[in-house]
């Protein structure tokens, strides 16, 4: 069965809005608002993920902020912990960082040091995969804590973007993304 035959995904699917132009003109802005507002739709996103993801993994790292909407249900559905993965100046420990480019900007992730265990194998979950600079900077940071990322997991995917080759390139093997959409 590919994702397309799952009712549950296609349903997800037809909930995300198109916003032209945001935030910059040229960008078609993928809106998860409707889809997060429809609680039945929003818990088979969930469901369809945990049924993803690798029996090893050890813990569920979310990339603010979107990916903490959907990492951390997810995180308690696995009865894994989660580790938020934030903005520069969010996090109150020591950290380590990484700058990344955006679609339409750039800016910089942080980690708390002592977030992860050499030996933890992470589920790294985003709402969407683009350029893919947002999660090789966040896979960079789990590595820098000397863990190991199991599974990168995307709702969206923007089929055309260079985020699934450029993930690739950087030795991801295991990349999860629910609904790809043609950008
Ligand atoms: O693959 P990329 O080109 O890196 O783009 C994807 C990232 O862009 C968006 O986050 P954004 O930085 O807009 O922040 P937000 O989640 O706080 O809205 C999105 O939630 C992803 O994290
Ligand atoms: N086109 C897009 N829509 C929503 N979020 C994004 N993050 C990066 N590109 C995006």
């Amino acid at each position: 069965m590919t994702m397309s035959d799952d009712h549950r995904v296609t349903r997800a699917a037809n909930l995300i809005r198109t916003v032209l132009d945001f935030p910059k003109p040229g960008i078609r802005f993928r809106d998860i608002t409707p889809l997060l507002g429809d609680v039945d739709a929003f818990g088979d996103v969930i469901d369809v993920m945990a049924e993803h993801a690798p029996a090893n993994a050890s813990v569920v790292c979310g990339v603010e902020s979107r990916g903490f909407i959907f990492g951390t249900p997810l995180a308690l559905r696995l009865g894994l912990g989660f580790v938020p993965i934030r903005k520069p100046g969010k996090l109150p420990g020591a950290v380590v960082e990484q700058s990344y480019d955006l679609e339409y900007g750039s800016t910089m992730l942080a980690i708390h040091t002592d977030a992860l265990h050499p030996d933890d194998n992470v589920l790294l979950v985003d709402d969407l995969l683009a350029t893919g600079g947002t999660l090789q900077a966040s896979k960079r940071l789990v590595e820098q804590l000397g863990a190991t990322v199991a599974q990168i997991q995307v709702v969206l995917e923007l089929v055309g973007q260079p985020g699934r080759d450029s993930l690739i390139a950087d030795g991801v093997q295991d990349l999860f993304a629910m609904i790809g959409i043609e950008d």
